[in-house]
This record gives C-alpha cells, structure tokens and sequence, in this order.
C-alpha cells in the first residue's frame, strides 16, 4: 500500500526552503503612503463614535495591523474582528488569543462573511463593550454608532453587509470588491441593528504609514491588501510557493495536476501556465530573423495561483505560524 499519492512523494522526500530571501527589495514602494487623508477624515468623525471595530485577516492575526490606528483613534473601546476565518489555519487558536491578549487586546472575534459564521457574536461584544464605558458626552443617546477600520480588503464592507443582514434581513448596503481599495470615502451611518439601535460607519482601508519588515509586506500583499502589481504578481507567488512547501502544505500539486511538489517558482509557474492555456506569442529574434515563439504567461500564472489561494483552493493557511512560535519561546 502507498502511503502518499504520488504527487506528494517527491514532496516528502525534497528539502524546502528555509528561508525566503528579503534583501534588496523596497517594501516602502509596494504600499503608496496616500492613505492619510482617510485616517484624517476617521479622526474627525470620532466625536460621533462610541466604539471602534478593528477588522483584520485572521491569515495575518499578528502583523501586518496599522499601529496609527491605535494612536489616533485608540480613545474609544475597540473590539478586533479577525475576518475571513474559512482561509486561515486555526489550530492554533488559543496561542492567538493569548498573545493578543498580552498585547492588550481582550475582545477578539473570528468571522467568516462569506458563510455568515460568528456574525452573530459581534453586536452584542460591541453592546457591552459600550455599555461598560464612559461614551464621552454621548451617555444621554440611546443609539449606538461603530465606526468599523482596517488595511484595505480585510472585509469590513462585507461585516456590516453580514451584519445588517443578520439582523435586519435586510441586502448590501455597502460595496464588497476583490480588489483593495473599493471603499474610497468614511460613509453615511448605515443602520444594522434595531434593538439595540446601532449604526456602522464604513471607512476606506488605510495601510501603516511604514511596513515594519519586508516579510510582513508579503504577508499583506499575499492577503490582497494591495494591488499585485506593485509588488509582482511573481515575487507574491513566489513568497506563497515557499509558505505552502515549507508548512507542507500541498494542495496546490493536486489543484494544478502537477504531478510532484516543487519549490522553484519558476518551473511551477511554467506548469501552471501550460495546463491552463495562459501562453503568449513572443518575437525572438533568430539567424533568419525575426520569429514568433510561445511562451508560458508567468505573470497570469501567478495571477491564477495568487486566486486560487485567495479563494481557499489551496487549503487554509496560517501566515504567522513563525510568529507564534517565538512568542510562545519568549513567553515560556
Ligand atoms: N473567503 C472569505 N472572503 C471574504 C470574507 N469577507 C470578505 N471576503 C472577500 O474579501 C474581499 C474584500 O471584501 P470587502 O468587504 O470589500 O473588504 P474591505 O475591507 O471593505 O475592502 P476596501 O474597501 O478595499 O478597504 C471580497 O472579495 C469579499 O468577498 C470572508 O470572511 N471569507
């Protein structure tokens, strides 16, 4: 009897990379710093706020979160949403409530959006949230007001989407996109709870002024918080070969029918571009001159395999398993 398919054989038996190579690359180009007039129109805001909802990806529950965030509108009680639960490995769960939880944050929530999983749980953590805190001069108002913020395409449109249709059965009131950046302006108060009585405010994402590391900018780039093409479809695939071989993580070999794992991005994207079509006419110029040669697409190749993670084809993942084990040493 054969213990692994074949496909995952040679997998086993390969040794991966142990690390991935950071230098020389210039993570402050990847994340253009022209999200501060959002973070200023969120600040102006705050006087009508009785709670914040930090909305994050639970891929990534301990890097990539914008620290201006807690500086310029950490007055108001604020609760973490660790949003599309169904892409990220939780086995580990505990380990991320605890060290969070040493880092001051006591009110976390794992969501799903997309299949409506804990939705429930939110309003009544923001409810008790506000019920046990001070609200400012806001005491005598007897509605609630959220503003909900996070790095671009977390999902906090589709949290009060989910929300609202939780608990007023009622359709979007607020534009969800594939790409970051689809909410552009801090909106009109949208009403998602009737008893008690509680608006959201949608705000644009708004990434850190300055990325701590190159490998957190992967991280963020690889969950979609920027456009691909400014950090390269290629180098994004190329971070995701090496975070899915060296958690063992092959599901991609059975998704693409590659016959056998493989930690060279180049030779898997050239496989992925055959099986799928994606080739293009290139002229080489030859003794006879000019000549038309089809060649592998990289870029859309990268892009497919860059979706298919994003869609959860490829299995659920943890981006911060690294992280949690130095905690854990440190802690220990
Ligand atoms: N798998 C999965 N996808 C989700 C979930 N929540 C949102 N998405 C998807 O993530 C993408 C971004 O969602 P949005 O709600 O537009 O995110 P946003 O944070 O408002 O984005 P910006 O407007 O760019 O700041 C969309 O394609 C959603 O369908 C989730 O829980 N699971």
């Amino acid at each position: 009897m054969r213990l692994f398919p074949r496909a995952l054989c040679s997998a086993v038996r390969a040794a991966w990379r142990e690390s991935f190579p950071l230098g020389g690359r210039d993570v402050a180009r990847w994340f253009p710093g022209h999200m501060a007039k959002g973070l200023k129109k969120m600040q102006s805001c705050l006087k009508m706020v009785d709670c914040i909802i930090e909305v994050h990806d639970a891929r990534i529950p301990l890097s990539g979160r914008n620290p201006v965030f807690k500086e310029a509108l950490g007055l108001r009680p604020h609760l973490l949403v660790l949003n599309k639960m169904d892409l990220a490995d939780l086995r580990e769960q505990q380990k991320i409530l605890q060290h969070l939880e040493g880092a001051g944050w006591r009110n976390v929530i794992f969501t799903n959006c997309v299949k409506d999983e804990n939705i429930g749980q939110v309003i009544p953590a923001v409810t008790e949230l506000i019920r046990s805190s001070c609200r400012y001069h806001r005491g005598e108002n007897l509605e609630y007001c959220v503003m909900v913020i996070g790095v671009p395409n977390v999902g906090k449109s589709s949290l009060i989407n989910a929300i609202r249709r939780l608990h007023l059965r009622k359709g979007k009131a607020t534009r969800v996109g594939s790409m970051p950046g689809v909410t552009r302006a801090v909106m009109s108060r949208i009403q998602v709870c009737e008893r008690p009585l509680v608006f959201l405010l949608d705000t644009p994402g708004v990434l850190a002024p300055r990325i701590e590391s190159v490998e957190t900018g992967l991280k963020l780039a690889l969950c979609g918080t920027v456009l691909d093409h400014l950090v390269g479809e290629e180098t994004i695939a190329d971070y995701l070969l090496y975070v899915l071989n060296r958690q063992r993580l092959f599901q991609y070999v059975q998704h693409y029918g590659l016959g056998g794992a493989c930690d060279d991005i180049e030779s898997v994207l050239k496989r992925v571009a055959l099986k799928l079509g994606k080739t293009q006419k290139v002229k080489v110029l030859s003794g006879t001159g000019n000549v038309n040669v089809v060649q592998p697409n990289y870029t859309a190749a990268a892009g497919d395999f860059l979706q298919a993670f994003r869609r959860g084809q490829l299995g659920p993942v943890m981006l911060d398993g690294d992280t949690l084990v130095t905690c854990t040493e440190t802690h220990s």
